[in-house]
């Protein structure tokens, strides 16, 4: 693999990969592709065709999951049915008749496609997994806290948990030696039944927290023969439902989800906004365990009737604060409490996030039963892995200081390892105006933002992560759980006004035991944010500059940190143990079910015998 040292080199290849793509998948206006790519090729964002086509493009339509499947050749029906190899109990395969919405696509015997092969795409340069010898010895002498009744113990490896057979292949596949925190903690309180809500850094894990439960269940099930409702021919009755707030970590987590499902017999859909639903529609009559979906499309699957929640046993949040929080809670009450999906206690759910508001917490506790609390690290900290530095910059300099920080970077030979820079902006304009300044001084850059199509946002996200465009300008989208290998620096251009979203944004690096660096503009402008970044910097064992502190001392509490649960002692933040909230008021030990026991133990005020505590 050559090394790429030159930033017109970059540049260029950024631009014929940006130029070749439109013209192939977006049946845009690019016009011409150019043989030898140059600057020239670099299409500035206010000339590009932002309208998708309403014709059908030419193929691939677009390039998620299913035309990276249909590019191993595998067109139609991609599975193989369950594999009869289950360890014994697993049912092996009793996958009969009976299923509604199961026809098609599972009486073939065509095999799986195989989500580790090195068939992935045209991406090689990053793509390997590189999970040995991810050093996840750092998070080993972090907090753990729980709070629950009668929490089961945690495990210290994936022996000594029953998931499967075919699942514990795949986790060797993904070489994952042994369980991070989170995984050690979450995975046995889910196996055993119990909802949760879990809060654990950025980068720790998460996703195969929630993943490897529901597909032992799943597979466990599987012998068990029981039969789905038929509701209409065409209705389809996933027994499992991951909700996350944006289309690339929906696509991100069936990525994952299928991996680990990988010959077990489970089958994991995804459904999300901005991609042909005709095209989501057929992937789900082939059958679906596991639907991945984001809210909006979601809805209209459920409107259409085309998706019925009756058969949930599980339900997953990721990034739940985000999706409690006002902007989601109507669509995710909507989904969970007025459709059909079974009751809290006749389904498990499952939250998790890096970060909790309490009063999100407290909503939360509406679609949950007797759960379990479980807190990671500090809740709502960043890692220690993350080198955070904060820079005064004015408004009118940021733009000569991030250039400053790009070719600091290359002197340092960062880049010519091709590390990756993220820089976050606050508005969709002001991340194609910075993208476009950026292309025109030679620096490879590439957008993600939402008024950019689908097919555009899945292109930029490609090109970063292969390296090809190191350089990616982003709006909030991309601030929540992308698990991109590679990053080595993320820059707040713009900060937010939530320090939740700036521990998000900055979790983009220092990602499973790595290092990174996060480097912030702070101005007269972000003063509210001073002191919630300041606290959240000494809490991470950062250098707070002294101007900093002195804005922090000067500005009120603002930036979320107020609404927190206040209180620096680490294990404080089931807001079931605030007073305040566990007054009088038994609902929420049980999730909105008066029946859940705590009640009868004498609350939750006096930390009672349910509450353990453990530092790891
Ligand atoms: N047990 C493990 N061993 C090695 N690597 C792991 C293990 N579990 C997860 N990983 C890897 O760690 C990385 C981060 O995991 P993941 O994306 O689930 O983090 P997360 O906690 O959900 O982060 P975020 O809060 O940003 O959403 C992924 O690349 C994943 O493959």
């Amino acid at each position: 693999m050559s090394t790429r040292t030159s930033w017109a080199d970059l540049a260029a290849n950024s631009a014929a990969e940006n130029t070749s793509a439109g013209a192939s998948a977006n049946n845009g206006n690019i016009g011409t592709t150019s043989a030898v790519p140059s600057r020239a090729t670099y299409v500035p964002p206010h000339l590009r065709n932002r309208a998708p086509s309403s014709d059908p493009p030419a193929a691939p339509v677009y390039s998620g999951p299913a035309s990276s499947n249909d590019r191993q050749g595998h067109s139609g029906s991609r599975w193989g049915g369950p594999r009869n190899d289950y360890r014994s109990g697993y049912g092996g395969g009793g996958r009969g008749g009976g299923w509604g919405g199961r026809s098609g696509g599972w009486g073939g015997r065509d095999r799986e496609v195989n989500p580790f092969g090195d068939d992935d795409d045209t991406e090689q340069d990053f793509s390997e997994q590189e999970n040995t010898g991810i050093n996840f010895d750092a998070y080993e002498d972090i907090p753990v806290e729980t709070s629950g009744e009668n929490v089961p113990p945690p495990v210290n490896t994936f022996a000594e948990i029953d998931l499967g057979e075919a699942l514990n292949q795949n986790i060797r596949r993904c070489k994952y030696v042994k369980p991070t925190p989170v995984q050690r903690h979450a995975i046995p309180i889910s196996l055993s039944g119990r909802d949760l809500m879990a809060c654990a850094q950025t980068g720790s894990g998460k996703t195969a927290a929630f993943c490897f439960p529901i597909i032992s269940g799943i597979m466990k099930m599987q012998g068990q023969c029981s039969q789905r409702p038929l509701r209409g021919a065409r209705t389809v009755y996933p027994l499992a439902l991951i909700l996350s707030p944006t289309r690339e970590l929906s696509m991100q987590i069936h990525e994952e989800a299928r991996k680990f499902s990988y010959q077990t017999g489970v089958k994991v859909v995804v459904a999300y906004g901005g991609a042909p639903i005709n095209q989501q529609l057929r992937e789900l009559e082939r059958g679906v365990d596991i639907l991945v979906a984001t809210p909006g499309r979601l809805v209209d699957l459920l409107e259409r009737a085309r998706v019925s929640l009756q058969m949930v046993k599980y339900l997953a949040l990721d990034e739940a604060d985000r999706m409690l929080d006002m902007g989601f809670e109507p669509q995710i009450r909507k989904i969970v409490e007025q459709n059909d999906m079974p009751r809290p206690g006749a389904r498990q759910t499952m939250l998790f996030s890096a970060t909790f508001p309490k009063e999100i917490q407290r909503l939360a506790s509406d679609f949950l039963f007797n759960y379990i609390f479980l807190a990671v690290g500090r809740v709502g900290s960043s890692t220690d892995l993350i080198v955070q530095r904060v820079e005064f910059v004015h408004e009118s300099d940021k733009r000569s200081h991030l250039m400053d920080l790009l070719h600091a970077q290359r002197a340092n030979g960062v880049q010519g390892k091709q590390a990756l820079t993220l820089v976050f902006v606050e508005t969709k304009k002001g991340a194609d105006s910075l993208e476009h300044w950026l292309c025109i001084n030679g620096f490879p850059a590439t957008s993600i933002h939402g008024d950019r199509t689908q097919q555009e946002r899945e292109q930029a996200l490609r090109s970063f992560r292969s390296g090809n465009t190191p350089i990616l300008v982003a709006t909030d989208v991309a601030a929540r759980g992308l698990d991109i290998p590679h990053v080595a620096h993320v820059v707040n251009f713009d900060l937010p006004n939530d320090i939740d979203d700036y521990v998000h944004r900055i979790g983009r690096t220092g990602r499973a035991g790595k290092t990174g660096l996060a480097t912030a503009f702070f101005n007269e402008g972000n003063s509210s944010l001073a002191r919630a970044l300041a606290d959240l910097m000494q809490e991470s064992n950062q250098e707070v500059p002294a101007w900093l502190s002195r804005y922090a001392a000067r500005s009120s509490y603002g930036g979320g940190r107020n609404r927190r649960s206040g209180g620096g002692r680490f294990g404080g933040r089931d807001f079931r143990r605030d007073s305040s909230f566990s007054r009088g008021n038994s609902d929420y030990y049980g999730g909105g079910n008066t029946s859940s026991g705590y009640g009868a133990s004498g609350g939750y005020g006096g930390y009672g015998s349910g509450v353990t505590s453990a530092w790891d």
